[in-house]
């Protein structure tokens, strides 16, 4: 366990006029304030580690807070060193420095590759990258276009920044020129207190890996082969700020409360570690990206240094009280610092050669022959279970390797199934409601999409990363396994106000309870390498009848929808049926007022015939006035007669109106037409005796009558006759108007009927596809299964084999080692013996 180390740091006063107010006064390691006269004000003094004042520098600065962690760092010990303080305390010039004093960053580098050229008998390989919080989204300050990259955690890697640009990198000069390339592209801005503001946190980060040089085959076996790798971040925070001190507005308003708000969350993360262990709880590291990325420099595996920064104007004074109050919190924390080593198989075999070798050392300088003898066959026999035990260890190797892919192959299948029961639920639902139809589909696409991209595990390697050499990593699996992606709260924006900033100031400890708002990550569990072959049966037995369950009731539901569909089928038929009669109807109606002026026509022109014959007649003296008369008498009630029985049959009953109907009504009166003409035609020779005297008949009949007259009233009778034809065409005309109408409305519903009805054949067809589709998964899903358990079934037997012939090896090895051992009590009780009774010489050295 190992304290983080703090440290204040006191920067020139940037005022011109001389302090007349509280001042704050350094002495060794303890800040306190005090008044103009000198007195201290008490509760308001402090003691930390190291204190800088404003004459220091930062090689001072340097040496006391960052020198041993880099010096950890190189001996395998992560280490963090960060700077903390308000808005223009001085984090930038602490950590970068300027020309003539370089800062913590510039000098780490130059001793880092200093020290990789002292420590000549390890080889080193060395990455870099640089990052930025800003505004809550992390940007690789290397590479421009990578932005918004996200948080994830593997077991191998621990917590990184998915997408980040790694160097890797061999001398300062190649770091140096890669932070100033970096520099360019973070975001700075101007503020009332500040002319050159951070206005996000930057995280520089070295990740060193140093393995022993294989410079001594001759046999120095205390060599290790152990990879040792350490994580350096260096941070440079952008400062708390009070919106009113700043005058920020606008987009600096805005990243000053990003800002304040991830400061706040870091406040917490450091009151809650420096509480106890045990009144600790939750640590809320997920509430902002900074303190997750920091999660293992607070509290973890991690050397911490942390500078905090003071201004000394009176003005700061609440400030600096607050940055102060959040130094002592820090100063509270320890953390769990341990060597990052990997061992390899090799270093572990070299460690029992070395054990072996021993115990050869002691047994030689015997001049026994046998002896000699026995310790050679003892040495073939161990070299030969070693290259069994190393065969062992790599087929044992491989199997663990095959296992985790089945293992991931598993988990994969679970996922899918799950998928899968997703679905099926969802088309559940979505049965119930047509439209929900799209979603449906979007969330199949997705699904597919999904599947389509399972090998985008990419996302998560380190992209530019250049390949190191093999032997050098022999051991480190590449990150390609997935990472557990660590969600961070959505609603980072909120406001952080002018009163967040007091409270955070002020060592206000916020509720953490409620900023806790990353809930407790849900454990999966997937099978693992024991789980006999029963209990997996058992559990996607499970789920596949639970995924039948559900396909049966999806069946049913479309069972169901087909159903009703054939319902609306028939109904739709009949609606057609009545709409095609009522479409006849409305044509036959359509065609009644052509129909009767064709027939007006007819009799028009039939009765001119008549007309014009009789006239001829007349003229030619052929036909006598009164038989014209009364031959027009006659005409005139036939027309009459013959329109009036037209029109009531055709008006009265409009339906039963036929084309067939009217022309026999019309032949009937072209036909009398007709004979009357021809009547008249035949009546030849001029007008006789008995005519003249039909004629002074007929004047004498109606020497009293009016033929004027006569002919009136019949033109009268004739006009309100047509008046009636009108009045009844417009009657039809109307009820002409009204079919139209209801035509219409039956053509709508008929066309919205169709649209219906291809609404629910697209359902159908979808639905059916779906369910083709999810029986499809099925079958194969159910076939995979199979042929997992089956493998899983030869895996298990073959493990048993191996771990039973481990077990043998393992006992005939303990047995030897113990022949071993009692051999070498007997030789040297022997020698004892011999030694004692004097019959020869034994050196010393030799065995005892
Ligand atoms: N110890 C120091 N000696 C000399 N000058 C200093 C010192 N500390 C800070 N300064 C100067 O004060 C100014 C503000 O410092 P700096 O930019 O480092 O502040 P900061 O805390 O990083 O501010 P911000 O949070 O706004 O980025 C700079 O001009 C810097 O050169």
């Amino acid at each position: 366990m190992e304290k983080i180390c703090v440290a204040v740091r006191l920067r020139p006063s940037v005022s011109q006029e001389s302090f007349n107010g509280n001042f704050w006064k350094i002495e060794e390691n303890r800040i306190s304030l005090h008044k103009t006269q000198g007195t201290p004000i008490s509760g308001c003094s402090y003691a930390f580690d190291h204190i800088f004042d404003e004459s220091s520098t930062n090689a001072s600065v340097y040496k006391l807070l960052t020198k041993d962690i880099i010096q950890g760092a190189m001996e395998g010990f992560n280490g963090t060193a960060f700077a903390y303080g308000q808005t223009s305390s001085g984090k930038t010039f602490t950590m970068n420095g300027s020309e003539t004093d370089p800062g913590v960053i510039p000098r780490a580098v130059q001793e880092i590759f200093e020290k990789t050229q002292m420590m000549s008998d390890r080889e080193f390989l060395i990455r870099v990258s640089y990052m930025e919080i800003y505004n809550e989204e992390i940007n690789d300050l290397l590479v421009v276009e990578n932005q918004k990259l996200q948080i994830h955690e593997s077991l191998e890697r621990g917590i990184f920044v998915a997408g980040l640009r790694e160097e890797i990198v061999n001398n300062a000069e190649q770091v140096l020129n890669l932070l100033e390339a970096g520099e360019v592209n973070r975001h700075f801005g101007e503020t009332n207190m500040n002319v050159r503001s951070s206005r996000s946190h930057t995280i520089f980060r070295m990740v060193i890996e140093s393995k022993r040089k294989d410079s001594n085959p001759a046999g120095d076996y205390s060599t290790s082969d152990a990879v040792r790798v350490s994580v350096l971040n260096l941070v440079d925070l952008a400062g708390s700020e009070r919106i009113a001190k700043t005058g920020a507005g606008g987009v600096r308003l805005k990243e000053g409360k990003y800002i304040n708000k991830s400061l706040m969350v870091l406040g917490n993360v450091i009151n809650k570690l420096s509480d106890g262990s045990k009144q600790r709880g939750h640590i809320p590291y997920r509430d902002s990206k900074l303190t997750r990325i920091l999660q293992p420099a607070l509290g973890g595996n991690a050397k911490t240094s942390i500078v905090c920064t003071v201004a000394p104007e009176e003005v700061h004074i609440e400030e600096t009280k607050g940055t102060l109050y959040f130094a002592s919190r820090a100063k509270r924390i320890t953390n769990c610092v341990q060597v990052n080593e990997i061992l390899t198989d090799a270093a572990l075999l070299k460690r029992q050669k070395l054990e072996i070798e021993e115990l050869r050392r002691k047994l030689e300088g015997s001049h026994a022959e046998v002896l000699e003898q026995e310790i050679l066959k003892l040495r073939n026999d161990l070299l030969k279970y070693e290259l069994e035990r190393e065969n062992l260890e790599m087929e044992l190797e491989e199997e663990r390797k095959s296992h985790e892919e089945r293992d991931q192959w598993i988990k994969e299948q679970q996922m899918k199934i799950e998928n899968l029961s997703s679905l099926v639920s969802l088309s559940n639902r979505e049965n119930n409601n047509s439209q929900g139809q799209d979603s449906l589909r979007h969330n199949l696409k997705e699904e597919s999409s999904e599947s389509n991209s399972t090998s985008r595990g990419d996302i998560f390697r380190t992209p530019c990363l250049k390949a190191a050499p093999k032997s050098f990593v022999a051991k480190r699996s590449d990150y390609s396994a997935l990472p557990d992606f660590s969600p961070l709260p959505d609603a980072f924006s909120n406001v952080v106000d002018e009163d967040a900033w007091l409270k955070m100031n002020k060592g206000y400890v916020a509720d953490l309870d409620s900023l806790q708002s990353t809930p407790a990550g849900k454990v999966q569990s997937f099978p693992t390498s024991d789980i006999t072959s029963g209990c997996l049966n058992e559990m996607y037995d499970g789920e596949i009848q639970d995924l039948r369950r559900q396909l049966k009731l999806a069946n049913e539901k479309i069972n169901d929808l087909e159903r009703k569909h054939s319902e609306q089928i028939l109904l739709n038929q009949q609606l057609m049926a009545e709409t095609s009669k009522l479409q006849q109807e409305a044509r036959s109606i359509r065609e009644i007022p052509q129909s009767l002026s064709e027939s007006l026509v007819n009799f028009k022109d039939s009765y001119q015939e008549v007309l014009s014959a009789l006239q001829k007649s007349v003229s030619d003296g052929k036909l006598s006035t009164a038989k014209m008369l009364s031959t027009m008498n006659e005409v005139g009630e036939q027309l009459f007669t013959t329109l009036e029985a037209y029109f009531t049959m055709d008006l009265d009953d409009k339906r039963s109106f036929t084309e067939n109907s009217a022309s026999v009504q019309r032949k009937i009166f072209i036909e009398r037409m007709n004979s009357i003409t021809t009547l008249l035609g035949s009546s030849e020779g001029p007008i006789t005796e008995k005519d003249q005297e039909e004629n002074s008949m007929y004047s004498n009949r109606h020497k009293d009558s009016d033929l004027g007259g006569e002919i009136a009233t019949s033109k009268e009778a004739m006009s309100s006759e047509f008046n009636s034809i009108k009045e009844r065409y417009c009657v039809l005309e109307e009820d002409l108007n009204t079919s139209n109408r209801l035509l219409e409305v039956m053509k709508y519903r008929y066309d919205s009927l169709e649209r219906d009805f291809l609404h629910l054949k697209d359902e159908r067809d979808s639905l059916l596809q779906m369910v083709s589709e999810s029986s499809q998964r099925l079958a194969s899903i159910s076939s995979e299964k199979e042929n997992a358990l089956k493998d899983l079934n030869i895996e298990v037997r073959r493990r048993k084999n191996l771990d039973g012939e481990v077990k043998r090896f393992t006992a005939t090895f303990a047995c030897r080692q113990g022949q071993l051992a009692s051999f070498h009590n007997e030789f040297k009780a022997q020698l004892e013996k011999l030694r004692a009774h004097g019959s020869i010489s034994v050196p010393k050295s030799l065995g005892c």
